[in-house]
């Protein structure tokens, strides 16, 4: 008899990367990457530079044209424009955060939520979303005017403000101190205990380390190792690729 048993929704990861291939040109960005990523799982993107992380993303979001391979947002197809991934409830920092000088911190916030949120629930959210990120005191203060610290906790907070359910974060952890760093994996763990599943890409060991449920480790766009924090960390071929350098810079 075949198993007719269904699959409960819990055990269809949030995000699927499957047989993921990526060409530019003659260079083979991404080779056959495979992952998932649960619901309310952080997973880590490790890797050296040119690994392929970025192009990861850049695939979810629909930015690059895959050669081969399927992107699956709780089992279906995942959409591939901006429109579609914000209604399917995915956000995303950029490594180069993406803010607009002249616009102050509370009109950052205010961006992903003018198609959906009623006025008073805009307003609402917003005040929440700048208190979880210590950023009440600069709402009026245009972005410009603040150093990258705080510029980072708003790019961080705009892609909070909708309430995604996928949080793809591009090296949010770069350019920050520890203390900044601390308070970072706070809202992280805080974003994931409320249910949002976290794909991210990171150079900073310790912080992914402390943070992610599981890594996987890209080198010359091959997925070369995955598993828990500390089994990655052990592996020699990770050591040989990555994290030996790491230590040594
Ligand atoms: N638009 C593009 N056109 C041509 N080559 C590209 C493009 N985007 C990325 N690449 C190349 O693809 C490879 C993977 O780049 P990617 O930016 O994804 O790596 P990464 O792991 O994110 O690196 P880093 O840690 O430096 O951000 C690199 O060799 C890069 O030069």
């Amino acid at each position: 008899m075949p198993d007719r048993t269904p699959t409960p929704p819990s055990a269809v990861p949030r995000l699927e990367v499957d047989g993921l291939t990526v060409a530019f040109g003659g260079l083979l960005a991404l080779d056959d990457v495979t992952f998932d990523v649960g619901r309310g799982e952080t997973v880590a993107l490790i890797g050296p530079n040119g690994a392929g992380k970025t192009t990861v993303f850049n695939a979810i979001c629909g930015l690059v044209r895959r050669r081969a391979g399927a992107i699956r947002l709780d089992g279906r197809p995942a959409p591939r424009t901006p429109v579609g991934l914000t209604a399917a409830g995915v956000a995303r920092t950029l490594q180069g955060l993406g803010l607009f000088d002249g616009m102050t911190v509370a009109e950052h916030l205010l961006v992903p939520l003018s198609r959906t949120a009623r006025a008073g629930e805009a307003s609402d959210r917003i005040a929440q979303v700048l208190d979880d990120l210590h950023l009440t005191a600069e709402a009026a203060r245009r972005v410009d005017e603040l150093p990258y610290p705080v510029r980072k906790r708003v790019a961080l907070a705009r892609a909070l403000a909708a309430r995604p359910s996928l949080l793809l974060l591009d090296e949010p952890a770069g350019g920050l101190g520890s203390d900044d760093i601390d308070a970072l994996a706070a809202v992280v763990r805080k974003v994931a205990a409320d249910g949002c599943s976290v794909l991210l890409v990171e150079h900073h060991v310790d912080f992914v380390m402390g943070l992610a449920d599981r890594v996987v480790v890209l080198d010359f766009g091959r997925v070369i190792a995955r598993g828990a924090p500390a089994d990655v960390q052990a592996d020699p071929a990770v050591e040989a690729a990555y994290l030996g350098v790491t230590a040594a810079s």
